[in-house]
């Protein structure tokens, strides 16, 4: 089998990638918050995995990959959103919090389903809900505090219960900060009931208009003493931190050590180290995950694309609306200006990015038209390059030469070219046969790669109906004046573009009546 090889973020190198178990090879990426529309930056994380779990099934087969991305429904930004747009119904008792949660979460759930669909990502194997995990978060910080890697505390808000950052050895080891790197960095000033400023929060409490549940912790004798209560029992009716949440819904659905934890690279910290340290501690384990892949991000003007910046496009937008450079874009067209670049490279979003991979897409569909809908095979040069740690350089290559091989040939005549060659896996020949082979197995590695250009483009790409308009009328005026090498030079144009047009006559006046057709 083909050697894949990732860039392991925790050891900053390309290594070969080497699953547990062949039989489930297991994937998590972290998910979406759910209480607003995703933007273009959230798009990212979601084409680079389909990619991976595309390759992965490829690589061990479709039933031995397990590909779970969750969905965080419990954080406090979805409770401000639902008290924003509920709150009278809530003041009102016709709602309670929980029902304008759930349907300030469902509602962004659905729609962020619908847009990755759009952009051709296959729904993961699993995608549990945070709220459907809080037992298992609940015992994952009871391991914590018997194991003294957590501790009660009185916050501002009520009592938390803490992880202690000091009590594990190796904290840190994803993006090598040290502790005293980041204690400069902390605000000691609001947090000085934590024992160390880096510690973080597992689960906290909750007031009557936030979302809780009841969590009973047993805690050591220091910390009863530490907190004068009368017992080591400590009920807390809260609601968990945001990095419990993965370190639970992995361990459910994967296990205590898994093989790849992906996410975008503002995840390294504090999220992924913190859920390491929670998944090491609590388990017992020396790694959560065997591979940690992180995405670059999108940018605009240099920043990142994201919600607290104001600087993002939302998917939804770009797919419906004509906000984003005066028209709308088909999911397709993201997609492929997202893979252009590589998945740790920085992106900086624009118009003629789009632009640019809209006209390959239509140049694509375009040469469609030369072959049969015959299905070879993923040439497996193609399946090597990718195994490169994801990089689509190569493989766009082998297929901007496969589609323009048929090109060259039909404008030449066969006979001026010969044969090209590319690699050690393609050589092209200038027969018809040839060409249709090539074109077909271009579309079948740009299908590997979740954009099917055999299917109907959406109809956001359909034709501009005036300019189409006008072409006809000008054909229509060379007929009448017996240019015809101007009259066929139009059809034929439009005919390479995929419109057919048709003459008739009206059966009333006799004239001569134009109409066209998409040949796909
Ligand atoms: N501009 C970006 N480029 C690439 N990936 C991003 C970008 N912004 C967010 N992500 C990724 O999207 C996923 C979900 O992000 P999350 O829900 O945490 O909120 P967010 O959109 O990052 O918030 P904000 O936009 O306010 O920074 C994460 O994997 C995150 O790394
Ligand atoms: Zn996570």
């Amino acid at each position: 089998m083909t050697e894949l090889r990732l860039t392991n973020t925790m050891t900053r190198q390309k290594e070969v990638f080497t699953p547990e178990d062949t039989s489930n090879v297991r994937l998590y990426v972290c998910g979406p918050t759910v209480y607003d529309y995703a933007h273009i930056g959230n798009a990212r994380p979601a084409i680079v995995f389909d990619v991976l779990f595309r390759l992965l099934r490829h690589l061990y087969g479709e039933d031995h990959v397990t590909y779970v991305r969750n969905i965080t429904d419990v954080d406090d930004k979805i409770n401000s959103r639902a008290l924003r747009d509920f709150g009278p119904q809530i003041e009102a008792g016709e709602l309670t919090l929980n029902e304008a949660i759930r349907q300030v979460t469902e509602t962004t759930f659905a729609q962020y389903q619908k847009d990755v669909e759009a952009l051709g990502c296959l729904p993961p194997t699993i995608q549990p809900r945070a709220t459907e995990h809080i037992d298992g978060m609940i015992k994952i910080i009871q391991a914590l505090l018997d194991e003294g890697h957590a501790y009660v505390a009185n916050g501002a808000e009520g009592r938390e219960t803490l992880f202690d950052v000091r009590s594990m050895a190796n904290y840190g080891q994803l993006s090598r900060r040290n502790l005293d790197d980041q204690k400069a960095g902390a605000r000691i000033d609001v947090e000085d009931h934590k024992r160390n400023p880096g510690d973080f929060v597992l689960w906290k409490e909750s007031a009557p208009t936030q979302p809780g549940w009841e969590a009973e912790f047993t805690i050591s004798e220091e910390n009863r003493q530490a907190l004068h209560l009368n017992d080591c029992y400590v009920s807390i009716h809260g609601r968990p931190g945001w990095h419990i949440e993965c370190s639970a819904m992995s361990a459910a659905y994967l296990g205590e050590t898994f093989d790849i934890h992906g996410g975008g690279l503002d995840l390294i910290f504090p999220h992924h180290e913190n859920e390491i340290a929670q998944s090491c501690c609590a388990h017992g384990s020396s790694a959560m995950a065997n591979y940690w892949l992180h995405n670059g991000f999108v940018q605009v003007e240099g920043r990142k694309m994201s919600k607290s910046e104001g600087n993002f496009v939302t998917i939804h937008d770009l797919l419906h609306t004509e906000k984003f450079g005066g028209r709308k874009w088909p999911g397709e067209v993201l997609r492929l200006a997202m893979l252009m670049t590589h998945y740790r490279e920085p992106i900086d979003f624009s118009v003629r990015r789009l632009e640019e991979a809209a006209n390959w897409l239509e140049r694509w569909r375009r040469r469609m038209r030369q072959t049969d809908n015959r299905k070879p095979n993923v040439p497996s040069l193609f399946i090597h390059s990718i195994c490169d740690d994801l990089d689509l350089s190569k493989a766009f290559e082998m297929i901007h030469i496969m589609m323009n091989v048929g090109q060259w040939a039909e404008k030449d005549e066969a006979s001026k070219i010969g044969a090209v060659g590319f690699g050690d896996g393609f050589t092209f020949f200038e027969t018809s046969e040839k060409i249709a082979e090539s074109i077909a197995t271009a579309a079948v590695c740009l299908k590997f790669l979740g954009i099917d250009i055999s299917a109907a483009a959406s109809p956001e790409e359909s034709p501009d109906v005036d300019d189409l308009a006008a072409k006809i009328d000008q054909r229509l005026a060379f007929i009448r004046e017996k240019n015809w090498a101007e009259a066929d030079r139009i059809r034929d144009e439009l005919l390479e573009q995929g419109i057919q047009l048709k003459d008739s006559k009206d059966s009333e006046t006799g004239e001569r009546v134009t109409t066209w057709e998409v040949k796909r």
